[in-house]
C-alpha cells in the first residue's frame, strides 16, 4: 500500500508559517498583505475555489478583496480594473480566476496585470523568468506539488518524471520546473499530451506520474511501474445521486494505483488544498516584495 502524500495536512503547516509571520508584520505596526480576487460569472467550481481562497486569507491574516463581475462583462471594463489594481499601492497581488467567459481575450487579460502582482505566476515575464531559473513566482499549482515532493523527501534527482497534460497553469510549467537543477528537479521530463500514442509505454516507465488532464480514473495501476510516485492534479466534478450532486473524482484510479506506487497524492486532499496554500505564499512574498529585491 502506498504512501497516502496528504495535501491537506502540509497545507495547514504551510499556512500556519505563514500566519506566524504575517503576526509578526502586524505587531511590527506595519499593515498585513493584501489579496484581491477578480471572479467572472457565476460557474460553481470558480466560486467554490475563489471563496476558499477568501477563506484562507482569513486564516493567515491577510486582508482579502473580492471583485465579481457578471459573466457578461466586456475585456474593456476587466482591463480598467486590473489598471487600477496595477495603481493600488494598497494591493500586493490579485488574480483573475479562470476560465473567463468567450468574448474576453484571457491572454490580454494576463498580459495586462503587472507581472510583480502576478502571484499566480501566469504572466509570461513570469513563466521565462521560472524558465531561466531566476527568481519569481511560481505558478501555485506547480509550486504546490514541488513543495508536496519536498516536504515528504522524495527523491527527483536522475528520476524519470512522466507528465500528462500541457496545459499552461499546470504540465507545461510542471515539465520546466521538474528539469531545473534546484531540488526538487534534477529529473528526465517526457511531457505527453492528447496526441501521444500510447500514453502507457511512457507512463510504465516513469518513477514518478503526474496527471493533469481532467479525465477522470484514466490512469490505472497496470500503466505504472512497481514503486512509482503518482501526483494526481485532476479535479473533476462528476454527477452521481449524492447529496451533494457529485463526487470530486481525479484522473488517477486510485484504488488500483494505491496497490503499485510507493506514494500517491489523494482526491480531494492532495495537490488542490496545496495550490491554495502557495497563492498565500506568493502573496506575502509579493508583500515583501522579495523576488524583486536582489
Ligand atoms: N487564476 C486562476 N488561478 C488558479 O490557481 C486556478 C484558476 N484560475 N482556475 C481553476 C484552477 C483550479 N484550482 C484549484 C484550486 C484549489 C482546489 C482545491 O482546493 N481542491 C480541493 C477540493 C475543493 C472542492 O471542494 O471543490 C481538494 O482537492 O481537496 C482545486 C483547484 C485553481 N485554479
Ligand atoms: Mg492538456
Amino acid at each position: 500500500m502506498a504512501k497516502i502524500l496528504d495535501g491537506l495536512k502540509v497545507s495547514k503547516e504551510i499556512k500556519k508559517e505563514i500566519r506566524a509571520d504575517v503576526d509578526k508584520i502586524v505587531a511590527g505596526k506595519r499593515r498585513p498583505p493584501h489579496l484581491v480576487a477578480i471572479l467572472v460569472g457565476s460557474n460553481g467550481a470558480s466560486m467554490t475555489y475563489v471563496n476558499n481562497k477568501i477563506k484562507d486569507c482569513k486564516e493567515v491574516g491577510f486582508k482579502s478583496s473580492l471583485i465579481k463581475f457578471s459573466s457578461t462583462v466586456s475585456e474593456a471594463e476587466l482591463l480598467e480594473t486590473i489598471s487600477e489594481l496595477n495603481k493600488d499601492k494598497d494591493v500586493d497581488g490579485f488574480i483573475v480566476q479562470l476560465p473567463l467567459p468567450k468574448q474576453i481575450d484571457q491572454e490580454k487579460i494576463i498580459m495586462a496585470i503587472d507581472p510583480r502582482k502576478d502571484v499566480d505566476g501566469f504572466h509570461p515575464e513570469n513563466f521565462g523568468k521560472m524558465a531561466l531559473e531566476m527568481d519569481t513566482f511560481l505558478p501555485a499549482t506547480p509550486f504546490g506539488i514541488l513543495t508536496l515532493l519536498e516536504r515528504y523527501q522524495i527523491d527527483t534527482k536522475g528520476k524519470h518524471c512522466v507528465i500528462i497534460g500541457r496545459s499552461r497553469i499546470v504540465g507545461k510549467p510542471m515539465s520546466i520546473l521538474m528539469g531545473r537543477k534546484d531540488f526538487p528537479g534534477n529529473s528526465t521530463v517526457t511531457l505527453t499530451h492528447s496526441y501521444t500514442p500510447h500514453i502507457e509505454d511512457f507512463t510504465k516507465n516513469a518513477d514518478i506520474v503526474i496527471t493533469a488532464l481532467g479525465d477522470p480514473n484514466f490512469l490505472k495501476g497496470e500503466m505504472i511501474k512497481k514503486g512509482a510516485v503518482v501526483i494526481d492534479v485532476g479535479i473533476t466534478r462528476v454527477e452521481d445521486n449524492t447529496e451533494k450532486g457529485y463526487t470530486l473524482t481525479g484522473d488517477v484510479d486510485f484504488e488500483s494505483c494505491k496497490e503499485i506506487a510507493s506514494a500517491i497524492t489523494p482526491v480531494p486532499g492532495g495537490v488542490g488544498p496545496m495550490t491554495r496554500a502557495m497563492l498565500m505564499k506568493n502573496t506575502i512574498l509579493a508583500y515583501k516584495t522579495s523576488v524583486y529585491n536582489d
